[in-house]
């Protein structure tokens, strides 16, 4: 020490001096820390240098906040992240200051933590007139793009439609819906603003998820608050925080590559999204003194992609805790929901208000659910009073939400979950002043609405369709953990299906060819189909719709084109030329052609895993004939006879039709010796011919020579009759030909095709076990 002193210059400065001057210092800094304004909110002493963050753990921030409330009142101060904050407690104070004096609180502080993560420039960290114009904006421009439409409802009941059926994969067997429902909740705020979804095995987008997940739990740890008391030196350290410095980084990067893309696409005339809503805007501002430039557009959409993802998702994870835990609410939220939506379509935000105990439930889970029991910090933007205590403009103020939600003078047993806070004596849905959730004032949350709508749609579909029950041998619990947002602790759930969705050939639809009327008024899985099918032909609709927009008669592009042509400018309903017809022909097109290909060539590969000798002679042939080096043509079906042979014997061991499609005699006919008279229904059962034992060697065994004579020859067979015969044989056999050498001789050059371990295939040739045959398949 002596030494360097005097090499400092410094000779008069011992260990004692320093110590002195240390002691002074510090007296000096506390007393300055110390130091408040005239009236100001009341505090503990803090300490130099750390002030008070000593006093609260990160993990139970507010729970001490309301320690500090029990001693000091529900207005006091503490000295956190550098700066002074005051804190408010109760509803009635927090609706003092951020409603009654709304005015004074519109500014969020500098958080250097939160600068460097997010910027100052969004529509969470600008204050002041650019904060003005950005939110007006995102509020307007989300308005436009469906909130509160029934175009943005479509879009969350398709999201839901998607969950459900992730959900359902896992068969009643135990998983963890988390990532799931991260996917599907930041799916909407994608739609909105991206312009598009990303699907639940999307890797990339998964990894962002996450990345994106573990950095806002960093927000409530102690690294995080060291960030913001030291933030230049903690840049150069190393730490957890590097880790989510880079996340982030990687996400600005991603919503980087999505403004790109969107500025080389972008059509002025007709915005697609919220991203293309900007950069008009910037546009048509220009560059000088704009609020809108590419900076902003990056921070807000990031803060939509933050906002709009953790807190349903969390608020709905809560959700499906609370289902576990209280089973007989669960069961209630079910008979209500099957009163009033029933199994036969999905329900939709209009539902809500005839469901006072499912609203009162998806209101009590956001209470005790308690996501964001700090809100965001505030800023006062002028000199304000509150409670008879001044706060000087500048002052950094958080508004304890939890004590708001909690609060004893507001709520009848604040702590336990209780939708009866939200019923009335008649079990009708009552609105209380002191569900805060999302805040209030100025800047309430931008996105309440929104997911106000997700909630309840994600919420109602689940529990629609799933029954909840906890994983064997865990314990629901209600425990929590802390990060910027009170998370559930992960938990696994089984979500078993509360009624099946096979139709087809099911008793329901034997009742409905009996009774059609009385059938149609009854609810049962049928309504779900009647529901699809509206659908289906409603998107068909919009197609046709779009054709006829933008169709030219000399130059027709596909089906739909030749139709509209053929019909000309009058419609003709005996001829069949109408536009109804138009719809039901190409819903038959669309099913016909899709369900059956699709089922062939599933059994296809299923007896390639069954019968492995036979799919080596199948790619032993096609590299013979066809290669590596180029796709499979048709024209190589006539070279390949084994191949063809195989593929001839999928469909006619598969038998995917095998009770055809019924007829009816247009006139009295003779059949074998018996007479059938006009108007009888017909089933000429194509399982019969299939495995006619008088035209098939072994019409019970996979066996692709009876396709094959004996030069090893392709040779046609008369019973061969998979797209039935006659005057009514399927229009589309030609197409499914084509489509199933392709895809299947396709699919057999590049991969070779295996039972996933500890998986045996089934093959069998009865029709129903397809539907239950679910197996996964090892391509190698
Ligand atoms: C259950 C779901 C949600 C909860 C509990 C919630 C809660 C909150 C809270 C407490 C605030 C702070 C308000 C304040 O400063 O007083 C906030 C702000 C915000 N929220 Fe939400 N939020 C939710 C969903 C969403 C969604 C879906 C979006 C996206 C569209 C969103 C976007 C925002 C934005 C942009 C802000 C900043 C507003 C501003 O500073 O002007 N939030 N939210």
């Amino acid at each position: 020490m002596a030494a360097l002193s005097s090499v400092a210059g410094l000779d008069w400065l011992d260990g004692s001096t320093l110590i002195i001057f240390l002691c002074v210092f510090l007296l000096i800094s506390a007393v300055w820390e110390n130091r408040v304004a005239q009236n100001f909110p009341p505090g503990p002493w803090t300490l130099p240098l750390v002030g008070d963050v000593f006093r609260v753990s990160p993990s139970n921030f507010h729970l001490d906040l309301k320690e500090f409330a029990e001693k000091l009142g529900d207005i006091y101060s503490l000295r956190l992240f550098g700066e002074r904050i005051v804190i408010v407690n109760s509803y009635k104070l927090v609706r003092e200051a951020l409603v009654e004096n709304g005015e004074d609180y519109t500014d969020r502080p500098y958080m250097p933590l939160f600068e460097r993560l997010f910027g100052s420039k969004g529509l969470v960290g600008s204050n002041g007139s650019p904060w003005r114009h950005q939110r007006r904006f995102a509020l307007h421009t989300l308005r436009n793009f469906g909130l509160g439409k029934k175009s943005l409802e479509l879009c969350i009941q398709q999201e839901c439609h998607y969950l459900t059926e992730a959900f359902a994969v896992h068969q009643g067997k135990p998983f963890s819906a988390e990532s799931l429902i991260n996917n599907a909740v930041s799916n909407i705020v994608c739609c909105l603003v991206f312009g598009e979804r990303f699907e639940y095995n999307d890797k990339q987008y998964q990894s962002i998820l996450q990345g994106f997940g573990n950095s806002l739990r960093f927000g409530g740890s102690s690294w995080a608050q060291l960030c913001n008391l030291l933030p230049r030196l903690m840049d150069w350290l190393p730490g957890p925080h590097q880790k989510v410095f880079l996340v982030m980084k990687g996400i600005k990067g991603f919503i980087h590559v999505k403004i790109k893309e969107h500025s080389e696409k972008l059509d002025p005339s007709s915005p697609r999204d919220y991203i293309d809503a900007y950069l008009i805007e910037m546009a048509d501002k220009g560059e000088k003194d704009s609020v809108f430039d590419l900076d902003s557009l990056c921070s807000c959409t990031l803060d939509l992609f933050v906002g709009g993802t953790e807190t349903t998702a969390t608020t709905l994870k809560w959700a499906l805790s609370y289902m576990l835990y209280y089973p007989h609410i669960q069961e209630r939220v079910q008979a209500e929901i099957d009163a009033v939506v029933g199994s036969s379509r999905q329900p939709s935000v209009s539902d809500r208000d005839k469901m006072p105990y499912t609203n009162a439930v998806i209101h009590e889970i956001q209470r005790l659910g308690d996501i964001s029991p700090l809100g965001l910090v505030r800023r006062t933007s002028r000199d304000t009073v509150l409670n008879k205590f001044t706060i000087p403009k500048g002052t950094a103020v958080l508004t304890n939400l939890s004590s708001v939600l909690h609060d004893e003078s507001m709520w009848e047993t604040p702590h336990s979950f209780n939708p009866q806070h939200f019923l009335d004596q008649d079990g009708k849905f009552r609105k209380r002043e002191a569900f805060l959730p999302f805040s209030a004032g100025k800047r309430v949350c931008l996105g309440e609405q929104l997911a106000r709508m997700e909630l309840f749609l994600f919420f109602t579909s689940l529990l629609q369709r799933f029954s909840f029950s906890p994983a064997p041998g865990e314990q629901p619990s209600l425990e929590f953990k802390l990060g910027a947002t009170r998370y559930p602790k992960p938990y696994h759930l089984c979500a078993v299906p509360r009624f099946q969705l096979i139709l087809e050939g099911s008793l329901c639809a034997q009742i409905y060819n009996i009774m059609p009327q009385l059938m149609d008024r009854l609810p049962g899985p049928h309504q779900k189909i009647f529901d699809l099918s509206k659908r289906i032909q409603d998107f068909i609709l919009i197609k046709i719709k779009e054709h006829k927009e933008t169709l030219d008669p000399s130059s027709p592009r596909d089906y739909i084109d030749s139709f509209l042509i053929e019909m000309g400018e009058k419609e003709d309903e005996e001829s069949g030329f109408d536009f109804n017809n138009l719809v039901i022909c190409v819903l038959d097109l669309f099913s016909a052609g899709t369900e059956t290909t699709t089922t062939t060539l599933h059994w296809g590969l299923l007896y390639m895993i069954n019968y492995p000798h036979i799919q080596e002679r199948v790619q032993a042939e096609i590299d013979a004939v066809v290669g590596s080096s180029r796709q499979p043509s048709v024209s190589d079906r006539d070279n390949m006879p084994y191949t063809n042979a195989v593929i001839h014997e999928i469909q006619r061991f598969g038998d995917i039709t095998p009770l055809n499609l019924f007829r009816v005699a247009n006139k009295d006919t003779i059949i074998d010796k018996y007479t059938i008279p006009k108007g009888t229904t017909i089933a000429p059962t194509l399982n019969s011919v299939l495995y006619d034992k008088s035209m098939w060697e072994t019409p019970h065994s996979f066996n692709p020579q009876h396709f094959l004579d004996q030069d090893g020859k392709f040779r046609k067979r008369e019973a061969f009759l998979p797209f039935s015969a006659g005057k009514r044989v399927c229009p589309g056999e030609q197409l499914a030909r084509m489509e199933l050498f392709l895809f299947f001789t396709s699919l057999l050059q590049r991969f070779s095709f295996s039972p996933a371990p500890g998986e045996q295939p089934r093959p069998s040739s009865s029709w129903e076990r397809l539907a239950t045959q679910n197996l996964t398949i090892s391509v190698l």
